[in-house]
Order: structure tokens, then C-alpha cells, then sequence
């Protein structure tokens, strides 16, 4: 902790106010510490089976990497979710813990895993979505709770994740859309006018907020927390909230979280809408909720500390003060309610200090709608700035900004139905989601591409994110859809095709070809081969006339020349004859849902690089650096070459070219 004396902190006077002597100590104690490493296996679109079997595989690697076994835990009732006990920082110093972060790096951009901290993935955890849910994600990005709310509700139900930011709109699209993901609309709108685009069984409710309870990562704020960001926040995050409890159904339920353990930005909040909305909310007694969660009491009063160390016991003190500008600072609503039934009420909000579960610090509160809500000035207001905006923004002209910035075309209809009869007369999908017949969904899914012009990228949308999408002519302007449902299908343009419609399975929905003639059965080993094909950093398939393939591979080789060639398969590996270790390693390979590429002498897989290494690591049990490092630092050097060679620049638009640019960006930052 260079230049940082937590002892100097304005955040320790300031919370002493709050905490005892005692936790005090724990609180400079543990906001001392950096912050444990923690990840979940991604689960979505897969069986729970997957799930264990992809568990004992990652718990197998990293065990063997331990010397002290207690170093590695699994998190409570968080499904695949594991904890390090070594820091964050630990295990990208220490040599040999080091293997580990390298390995989790890959493995999340990879797609096999997701870092995420602890506390961040409780709120979801406490909403519990049930299969079908329909759920609203108020503050989405950068996304983490998104994708734990998309394998709740699964892919019938309906994702709308929504942030203030486009760019951080875009984050978020990029880290779910190598999802299946065609229950997911992400919007970028101000949250306390969302409109009511349908009424939601759930909603996630996590609020922009100061995020001192995040000091083990971000050191930073030892030094620069004031009180000014909790007492302007509180206007926000209040609106928000109260927006959030409108779009809600009547028994349906929201939770409202913070990453800080500020009064104002948490009970003062709750207490606000419970005075105004009392008989219509409760707050939901979560104590018998996740035993083995460590969790303190939400408070039932406060004081309001002010920008200068004093601490202000009701508003009355307020108005006594001189200077109105800093008076202008408080809210009337911060301040705490004689009420002894809110009181108790708020003492069923959580709080999570970072001693408790060696965590960050984090405020959860989970409230039910149980009637609608009365009559309510700020309310009203709200719902009329939603209906103001909703209206202005149906006249395109206004709307402007919003396309003008997205870098996107918006999403629309498809156009050509032949298109459509082209994916059907291809793929006789038998069925689609887990309900509902895709003969309903095809017609209805959307392109980028002008109205007129053939789609080189189909999306696939649920019914339920058509119903947004499609609900009226520009609905993707008037609510700032920037991605709805994801890609399905991708026009295939080389010569074998060149001359007819021709799509091809795009890699979310590879799991489409599950019932169709398209699936391809290999051995263990042969699968193995190709992996390790694309290792080296050349050519990614392996060639059937090599003399050494043909040895090792005749009956795979043979099987494969009698499918039809030039042709796309979803990829099923074979376990007859393995031994138990392999056979668990195979069944977590088929629900990954790899596609392949069968050519007319050579069988390539459609694999991201980085989930291409990770899951050769994680197969063959070898370390990520010695496998990755020889095959990254050839094709650098080869992409530094081209690039020296290259003196009119022509190339430096294609794809491969930025996603290596990126990777040496990426070797840069590192
Ligand atoms: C605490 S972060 C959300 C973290 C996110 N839920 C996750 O798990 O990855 C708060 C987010 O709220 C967004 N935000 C700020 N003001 C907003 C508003 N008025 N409406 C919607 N989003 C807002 C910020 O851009 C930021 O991404």
C-alpha cells in the first residue's frame, strides 16, 4: 500500500461514529488486506450435471497446485463458486501461486469461469429468479450479477439489463454475448425514468454508489473518500429504487444493494420508501436464508455525518446551520424515523462487513411488494418524467443522440423470409428452447443490416424479448436498445457456398444442432489432437493425408470421410472404453457445445483461442504459461513481423489483426 496510511483516513473517524471499538479494529484490520480471489463456473445454458462435473475438474487443477489445500474453499450455497484464500495479489506474486491466476485469467476469457467477488455475487443469490422469471437489471454493468440472473431464469424467461453508460453498455454486451443468450435485452437508459416497457416478477436493484465497502481493491479511496459522494448519491439511488418498486409486480420482489456501508446511501434509503410506500413493501426477513453467510443486522437509526467530521442528529440541526449551500448538501429523508415498525424492519436489511465472510463490504436489502403503491409526490413525478420521455423519444428526432453514438446498427426484423426457409430447409431444427417451437421464433428474429438487404448475422430472441423489441415500429430508439437476444446464425461466405443462401451456427447457439443431423461423433483422443492443434499458434485443424494422423487416427479418420464435407457439426466426444477421470472430462467437453468444421481433408473446432487453451490445461493438467507462452510469443513475433513488413498499413483493419493487436496491448499492460 504505497503512500496509504489507512490511520489518516477520513473513513476512520467517520465510521467509528458507527462501530465499536472492536470493529473498528477489524474494519481497519481487514480493509487493510487485499481482497481474496473468488470465481464461479459459468452454468448457463447447461446442466446441472455440467456444473459438477466442470467443478471437479477445476477443483482437480487447482488442488494440485496447493501445497496447503485450506488455501482453496468452495463458497456457501454460491453454485461453482470457490474462494482463494491467498489474496488477489498473493496469487500473482507468488511463483508458484501465480499458475493458479494465470489459469483463472484464461479461464474467464475463456468462458469457463466467471471472477467475481464474493459479496457481488450475493444479490442474485438472495432474488433466487425461478426458470421464466421475468427480471429487471436496473444498474447492470459491467455485468457479473447480469449473467448469474441469465442462468436463473434460463433462456425462456427475460434479462433486461440496463446501464446509464453506453460504453458500459458495450462492456456488458461483450462479456455475455458468447452466451447463449436470446432471453437478454440491454438497454441504456436513466434508470429512475425506465419505462414501463412490461411489469417484472423480480428486479435487481444495485445502485451506483461511493464503493467504500470495495477499499481492498481500490486502495485508492483510503485516501480520497469524502462524504460529499454518499450525500449526493442519495437523491439517485432513491429515485432509483422508488422507479424499480413501480415496474415491479404486486408480489413480486427487489433488491436494493450497494458495494458501501454508508447509512445514507443504505438504510436511509430503505427507511425513505418504506415511509412513503408503507403497507404496499416489506422488507423480507432473509435470516433463515443461507445459513454459513455471515451477515449483521441492517441499522435502526443513525446520525448524518457532514463534510468536516460533525455528526447531525436530526434535520432541525440542519436548518440551523448558516451556510446554505451546505445546507443544500442533506435531505429532510436521511435522517432516521421514530417509527419503531420500520425500525424493525430495517433491521432484516443485511450488512456484509468484510470480517464476517472474509469479504469486501457490501449492504443488501430485500423488499416484497405485496399491494400497489399509493399516491406519492416523488413517485408521481417519476412516473410522469417516464411518460414525458417515452413520448418525446417516439419522435425519432430526439433519439438522435443515442443512434448517433451507438457505433451499432439497431436491431430490426428480419427482412427476407427467404432467409429464414434458407436456416429451416438447412437445419430441420427439431425444437428449440426449452418450450416453444422455433417455427415461431425464426420469422421473428432480427438483423443489423438496412431493411432491404440479407442479414450476414442473424439474432435469435425469445418470445419474451421479441415482445420488447417489436412492440412498436422504433422501439429500439425510443427505449435505447442496444442489443437484444444475441447471434444465432452467420452468413457463410466462402466459395463452397458462395452461390446460395448458406448460414452457418453461430458458437452461443451451437447447442441448436443438438436434435439435427449435424452432430458429429469423434474419440477422446482425436479430440485431444485438434485441441492441441491451435496451440502452437499455427494452423488450427489437423489434416487427414499426414501420415501421422492417418496412424493414429485411421477409424476416426474413415468415420469422418463417410459424413458430408465441407460442413459444420456440433461436436460429440466419445467415452466408451475411458477410464472414470475421462469420462467426466467428456462429459463436460459435450455440454460445452463445441462446433467443428469438417473439410474436405481437414477437421478444425470453432473455439476461442483463450477457452482453446484453458481447456487443453485443464485437460491435460499442465500449467497455462508453459502450454500458452511458446504459441502466443510465435504469433506475436509472426503478427510484429507482418506489421514491419507491412509499410502501407493495408492489413491493419482485418479481424485477426485486432484481436492481436489486442493481445499485445494485453502483454503490455501485464
Ligand atoms: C454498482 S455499478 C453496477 C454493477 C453491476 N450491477 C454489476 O454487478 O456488474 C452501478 C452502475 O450504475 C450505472 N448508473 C449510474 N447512474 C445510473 C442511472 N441513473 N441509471 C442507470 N444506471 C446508472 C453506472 O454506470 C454503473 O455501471
Amino acid at each position: 500500500m504505497n503512500n496509504i496510511d489507512p490511520s489518516k483516513s477520513k473513513l476512520i473517524p467517520y465510521y467509528s461514529h458507527y462501530l465499536s471499538e472492536e470493529e473498528m479494529k477489524l474494519y481497519v484490520q481487514y480493509f487493510s488486506q487485499d481482497l481474496p480471489a473468488a470465481f464461479r463456473v459459468n452454468k448457463h445454458g447447461k446442466s446441472d450435471a455440467f456444473q459438477a462435473n466442470m467443478q471437479q475438474l477445476l477443483e482437480t487443477y487447482f488442488r494440485s497446485r496447493l501445497e496447503d489445500q485450506t488455501q482453496m474453499e468452495k463458497l456457501p450455497h454460491v453454485p461453482g463458486g470457490y474462494l482463494f484464500i491467498p489474496s488477489r495479489i498473493q496469487l500473482r506474486s507468488n511463483e508458484k501461486l501465480n499458475k493458479i491466476h494465470k489459469f483463472l485469467v484464461v479461464a474467464n476469457e475463456g468462458g469457463l469461469v466467471t471472477r467475481q467477488e464474493f459479496v457481488s455475487m450475493l444479490p442474485p443469490l438472495f432474488l433466487n429468479c425461478s426458470k421464466g422469471e421475468k427480471v429487471l437489471d436496473m444498474c447492470a454493468a459491467p455485468g457479473s450479477k447480469t449473467s448469474q440472473l441469465m442462468e436463473q431464469v434460463g433462456m425462456t424467461g427475460l434479462v433486461v439489463a440496463n446501464d446509464l453508460e453506453l460504453t458500459r453498455c458495450h462492456v456488458l454486451m461483450h462479456g455475455v454475448i458468447s452466451q447463449p443468450c436470446p432471453q437478454l435485452i440491454i438497454t441504456n437508459l436513466d434508470a429512475s425514468k425506465y419505462p414501463k416497457l412490461t411489469v417484472f416478477d423480480k428486479i435487481l436493484c444495485d445502485v451506483p454508489c461511493s464503493g467504500d465497502g470495495t477499499l481492498r481493491k481500490a486502495k485508492e479511496i483510503w485516501n480520497k473518500w469524502s462524504n460529499a459522494g454518499s450525500l449526493c448519491l442519495f437523491e439517485i439511488q432513491l429515485k432509483v429504487l422508488i422507479r424499480g418498486l413501480q415496474l415491479l409486480k404486486v408480489g413480486g420482489e427487489i433488491c436494493y444493494s450497494t458495494c458501501s456501508l454508508n447509512v445514507i446511501e443504505n438504510e436511509a434509503v430503505v427507511k425513505t420508501v418504506l415511509e412513503k410506500f408503507g403497507a404496499s413493501i416489506e422488507v423480507i426477513d432473509c435470516s433463515g436464508k443461507f445459513e454459513g453467510i455471515k451477515r449483521a443486522d441492517g441499522l435502526r437509526t443513525w446520525d448524518i455525518g457532514g463534510l468536516n467530521g460533525e455528526f447531525y442528529k436530526n434535520y432541525e440541526e440542519i436548518e440551523a446551520v448558516q451556510d446554505e449551500t451546505y445546507r443544500k448538501r442533506f435531505n429532510k429523508a436521511m435522517f432516521p424515523t421514530q417509527d419503531a415498525g420500520i425500525q424493525e424492519q430495517l433491521t432484516k436489511s443485511m450488512r456484509f462487513y468484510p470480517w464476517l465472510n472474509n469479504s469486501g463490504g457490501f449492504y443488501v436489502c430485500m423488499i416484497k411488494k405485496v399491494a400497489e403503491l399509493p399516491q406519492d409526490d416523488l413517485a408521481d413525478s417519476l412516473n410522469a418524467n417516464a411518460m414525458n420521455y417515452e413520448k418525446l423519444n417516439e419522435n425519432t428526432e430526439f433519439c438522435m443522440n443515442f443512434s448517433k453514438s451507438m457505433p451499432l446498427q439497431p436491431l430490426k426484423k428480419i427482412k427476407k423470409q427467404e432467409v429464414v426457409a434458407a436456416l429451416q430447409e438447412k437445419f430441420h431444427f427439431r425444437y428449440f428452447f426449452e418450450e416453444g417451437d422455433l417455427n415461431d421464433i425464426l420469422p421473428n428474429c432480427a438483423q443489423r443490416e438496412l431493411q432491404d438487404m440479407e442479414a450476414t448475422r442473424v439474432y435469435l430472441l425469445n418470445k419474451e424479448a421479441q415482445k420488447i423489441l417489436y412492440c412498436s415500429e422504433n422501439a429500439y430508439l425510443t427505449y435505447h436498445i442496444v442489443q437484444a437476444g444475441c447471434g444465432g446464425f452467420e452468413r457463410h461466405t466462402g466459395i463452397i457456398n458462395q452461390d446460395k443462401l448458406s448460414y452457418r451456427v453461430e458458437t452461443p447457439m451451437n447447442f441448436l444442432l443438438n436434435n439435427t443431423d449435424f452432430v458429429m461423433h469423434i474419440s477422446y483422443k482425436l479430440f485431444l489432437r485438434v485441441v492441441r492443434a491451435g496451440l502452437n499458434g499455427d494452423d488450427e485443424s489437423i489434416r487427414f493425408q499426414d501420415q501421422e494422423n492417418i496412424e493414429q487416427f485411421g477409424e476416426d479418420i474413415e468415420h469422418l470421410k463417410t459424413m458430408q464435407l465441407h460442413q459444420m457439426y456440433l461436436l460429440k466426444v466419445k467415452s466408451e472404453g475411458l477410464n472414470e477421470e475421462d469420462t467426466i472430462k467428456v462429459k463436460a467437453i459435450n455440454e460445452l457445445n463445441i462446433s467443428s468444421w469438417l473439410g474436405g481433408t481437414s477437421l478444425g473446432f470453432h473455439i476461442k483461442r483463450k477457452q482453446r487453451n484453458a481447456l487443453w490445461c485443464l485437460l491435460m493438467n499442465e500449467d497455462i504459461h508453459e502450454i500458452v507462452v511458446s504459441g502466443e510469443a510465435k504469433r506475436k513475433a509472426a503478427y510484429r513481423e507482418r506489421r514491419k513488413n507491412d509499410k502501407n498499413g493495408k492489413d491493419a483493419g482485418s479481424k485477426d489483426d485486432k484481436s492481436e493487436q489486442q493481445d499485445v496491448q494485453e502483454e503490455k499492460n501485464e
